[in-house]
């Protein structure tokens, strides 16, 4: 048997892992805490769940995941087979959702079937896998420190010699159920027996015949005492009858009497009702009288006669009726026509009125409008005023122009010409003016050099000079000039007088220009407002015209206004009028009206009237047949009181009691005798059940023997069964023994090659014993931790190697599973535990699974898986070493 591929989603450290599996050794190695063990689980699980790992479902689920998935592939016996287990922890707790093995012939479902197929394909449950297969972390020692009973009970398992044990045991409590069944059985055959015996002693069958006769005797008493019984009873009947119909017809004449009294006074009563009738109709014809008076009265002042009926009444009421309404109408159309003509007075004395208003309006605007004209008329003779005087003011000032140098137009060209003449004479002044200054600075200059005694000219000694006569020269030139600027100054002064003219004349210029064009504006306003004042005359005209119409308007409107009124006021006396003769009629509808009302009230005081008559006649009729009726009564009472003859009576009366005597007597005789037959019967009753009983008795004991009979050789067959299952064990587990202790020693030699120890001794209790070189014997647990693993792992090994050896049919042999094998061990050990997979893998285990970081055991691995734990996802991944890596789609 091989794994061939594993897969895990959520279990404990994985998330999702897939990992394919080679025959041969293949080592799983990665640091403490990446998630070798759980591997090595998962395959378990797969195998057996969660309770052979002896951890809980919640255990091997990821923390905080919702479901865990565990699928192991793997062959067997030429066979593939897949496991999945899938674990759903979305609840409370987490649960198996799905657990199915799929073999080549068969597919097992849920964890049960499951798991009972697995251990029958192994040969193995999960303990047995543990103790042999796999060798979980830190459980090396198991095997050593287990008792010899618990040892014996795991060899014995994994050789199925547990089966062995099992049947003996069954054959042992089938012995012992069946000596037990056997004992009871006999028990009860000597309690029948002595039942038996004391039945066969009562002469059963003797008693019975003497109680029959007796019962014979007693029924035929009980049968003469019945027919002098039934005798006594008719007897009995007659004379009751012959009294009850004497009592009947007393019972009938009290009836009858009652009747009679009843009535007597139904007559008495009736007679009185029809007094009080009579006194009624008295007071209806009274009531009668009264009406007819009411009616004459009423109809005294009328057209009708006093006996008129009512029909001629209501006749009459209708004409009056309808009078009145004739009248009605009149008064609503008279009143109507009032008040039309009442608002035809009041709308023509308001449209009267509103003429007038608009008259008076329009002659106020024709009198506005007239001194607004006056007011116009006036503006205009003033305006006329002011431009008379513009004319005389443009006339002065025209004036100027006729003695003046230019034309009107022409002043300002004229003033800017001598302006500029005034500016270059003056230009000429300053110029001279200065040439002046030139010319008496240096005449003083030479007058002081000549009075220094030198030359003015060249400053040498002023004797001889030539330049001395210069000086009168210069001071002649002086006064020249002097004179010519005189001469530029007066000319300037005139120009200035000019120029003062010829500024006026620019000023009168413009002022001729501004009153022109102020001339030009008041004519024209002039002629604006006498267009408009011949309009405005001619409006007012206009105004008071239409005000003349509108005043004769509203004048014919006030007479049709009196008109109007006037009608108003006769519709009114009209009103006046019907409504008397409304009133009047009125009078006469009331009267006739109570007339009408006497007239029924005598109609019905009449048909009453009739009505009490007819019942006083009825009741008279009544009262008749009662009396006759009385008198019937009377005649049937008589005959009844004769009828009842009292000596007849009396012998019935004496009959009855004579009778009723006997069958009193009668009755307790019969019970005392019926009593006595119920009891012979129940007594014979009780002695054929017993009858009965002891046949039945004796056909049990029969039965009973047989039984034990057959019971005493089924318990010798058991005995047999189970010395046979108890010695082949021992011969069995003799065997075996025999041999797990050679390869035990076999394998330890192997591994450990220590010159210290001789043998290893496994007895037939299963105690394990090692000796010495020098003979010396120690127990398992003395020996040192790396011995103890080495001890260990050849014990297991040997077990291992006798279960594929020693058991007929197919070997199951699982792959071998072990998890840190070589913690204890030194490096030279850890060679031998090299040698001793190598070993294993020669006797043809086909797959070795190992969990270790030792290089060595590394360097021997066909296959090496890594497994490695990402620090942040806090997930395991694992790792094919070789390039064949996973290749699952
Ligand atoms: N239910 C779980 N959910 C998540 N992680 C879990 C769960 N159960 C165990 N683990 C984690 O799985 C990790 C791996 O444990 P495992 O025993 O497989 O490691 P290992 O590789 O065999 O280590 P060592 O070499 O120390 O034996 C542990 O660190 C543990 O925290
Ligand atoms: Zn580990």
């Amino acid at each position: 048997m091989k794994f061939t591929r594993i897969s895990l989603q959520n279990f404990k450290c994985y998330a999702d892992a897939d990992l394919r599996l080679n025959p041969g050794v293949t080592v799983i190695h990665g640091v403490n805490g990446s998630g070798k063990s759980s591997l090595l689980e998962a395959a378990f699980f797969a195998l057996y769940g969660a309770r052979a790992l002896d951890a809980t479902l919640s255990d091997i689920v990821t923390t905080g995941a919702d479901e865990t998935i565990v699928e192991l592939w793997f062959t067997h016996a030429g066979g593939d087979y897949h496991l999945r287990r899938r674990i759903r922890a979305t609840g409370e707790q987490p649960t198996t959702a799905e657990c199915v093995l799929e073999g080549p012939s068969a597919t097992y479902e849920g964890a049960q079937d499951v798991r009972a197929h697995v251990t029958e394909l192994l040969r193995m449950d999960h303990e047995a896998f543990v103790n042999c297969a796999y060798v979980r972390q830190g459980e090396v020692n198991k095997l050593i420190n287990a008792t010899p009973g618990e040892r014996q009970d795991m060899l014995d398992d994994l050789l199925q010699l547990g089966k062995l044990e099992e049947y003996r045991s069954r054959a042992s409590k089938a012995r012992v159920g069946v000596g037990r069944v056997r004992d009871d059985k006999q028990g009860a055959l000597s309690q029948i027996a002595e039942q038996i015996e004391a039945k066969e002693e009562k002469e059963l069958h003797e008693t019975l015949n003497r109680l029959e006769t007796e019962l014979q005797e007693v029924e035929s008493e009980i049968e003469r005492f019945e027919d002098q019984r039934e005798a006594a009873v008719e007897t009995l009947e007659t004379a009751e009858s012959v009294l009850e119909e004497y009592e009947a017809k007393r019972e009938e004449l009290t009836t009858l009497e009652d009747e009679i009294d009843e009535l007597q006074e139904t007559i008495a009563d009736t007679e009185r009702e029809r007094e009080s009738l009579q006194s009624e109709m008295g007071e209806l014809r009274a009531t009668i009288e009264d009406s007819e008076e009411t009616v004459k009265g009423e109809l005294a002042d009328s057209e009708l006669d006093a006996d008129a009926d009512i029909e001629t009444v209501d006749e009459r009421l209708a004409d009056l009726q309808e009078r009145d309404e004739q009248l009605r109408d009149e008064l609503e159309s008279y009143k109507l026509a009032a008040s039309e003509h009442e608002s035809d007075a009041e709308n023509a004395r308001e449209r009267a009125k509103s003429l007038e208003e608009q008259a008076a309006e329009k002659r106020t605007r024709a009198e506005d409008l007239a001194t607004e004209i006056e007011a116009d008329e006036e503006a205009i003779a003033e305006r006329r005023e002011r431009l008379a005087g513009l004319t005389e003011e443009i006339e002065e000032l025209q004036a100027q122009f006729e003695d003046a140098p230019v034309e009107i137009g022409e002043a300002e060209a004229h003033r800017e010409s001598l302006a500029d003449e005034r500016s270059d004479r003056q230009t000429e002044l300053s110029d001279l003016t200065a040439t002046i200054e030139q010319q008496r600075e240096s005449i003083q200059e030479a007058e002081a050099l000549l009075e220094a005694g030198k030359c003015p000219e060249c400053g040498q000694d002023v004797e001889g000079s030539p330049h001395v006569e210069s000086l009168a020269d210069e001071r002649e030139t002086l006064a020249e000039l002097e004179a010519e600027r005189e001469q530029l100054r007066e000319q300037r002064e005139r120009l200035d007088e000019r120029l003062e003219r010829a500024e006026a004349l620019v000023e009168a210029e413009s002022e001729i220009e501004r009153l022109r064009d102020r001339r030009e504006t008041v004519s024209e306003l002039i002629e604006e407002k006498e267009a408009s004042l011949s309009e405005d005359r001619e409006r007012v005209n206009e105004l008071r015209e239409s005000a003349a119409e509108l005043e004769s308007e509203a004048e014919d409107e006030r007479a049709a206004a009196s008109e109007a009124q006037a009608a108003a006021e006769d519709a009114r006396e009209e009103i006046g009028t019907v409504n008397e003769q409304r009133g009047e009629l009125k009078e006469r509808r009331q009267r006739m009206e109570r007339a009408r009302d006497a007239l029924e009230a005598i109609e019905a005081a009449e048909s009453e009237l009739e009505r009490l008559r007819e019942r006083r006649a009825d009741l008279a009729e009544t009262n008749e047949e009662r009396r006759q009726r009385l008198a019937d009564k009377r005649e049937r009472k008589a005959e009844l009181a004769e009828a009842v003859e009292q000596s007849q009576v009396e012998s019935a009366r004496q009959d009855r009691q004579n009778a009723q005597n006997y069958i009193e007597q009668v009755d307790e005789k019969l019970d005392e005798l019926r009593e006595r037959r119920n009891d012979l019967q129940s007594r014979i009753g009780g002695v054929s059940n017993e009858i009965e009983e002891l046949e039945g008795l004796r056909e049990r004991r029969g039965e009973l023997e047989a039984t034990v009979q057959r019971l005493e050789s089924l318990y010798e067959e058991t005995e047999q069964l189970e010395s046979m299952y108890g010695t082949l064990r021992a011969e069995l587990r003799q065997r075996n023994v025999e041999t797990l202790e050679r390869m035990l020693n076999d394998t330890f030699e192997l591994v450990y090659q220590n010159a210290s120890y001789d043998r290893i001794e496994l007895d037939g209790d299963y105690e394990l014993t090692i000796y010495q070189k020098d003979g010396q014997r120690l127990e398992p647990e003395q020996l040192s931790g790396g011995e103890r693993a080495l001890f260990n792992l050849s014990l297991r090994t040997a077990i291992y190697r006798l279960l594929a050896e020693g058991i007929e049919g197919t070997a199951p042999m699982p792959p071998l599973v072990l998890d840190e094998p070589t913690v204890f061990l030194d490096s030279g050990h850890v060679s031998q535990l090299v040698a001793l997979i190598e070993q294993m893998r020669e006797l043809g285990v086909e797959q070795i699974v190992v969990v270790s970081h030792d290089e060595e055991l590394i360097g021997a691995a066909d296959d090496l898986v890594h497994v490695e734990k990402d620090a942040t996802t806090n997930r395991s991944r694992v790792e094919r070493m070789d390039s064949a890596a996973l290749v699952e789609p």
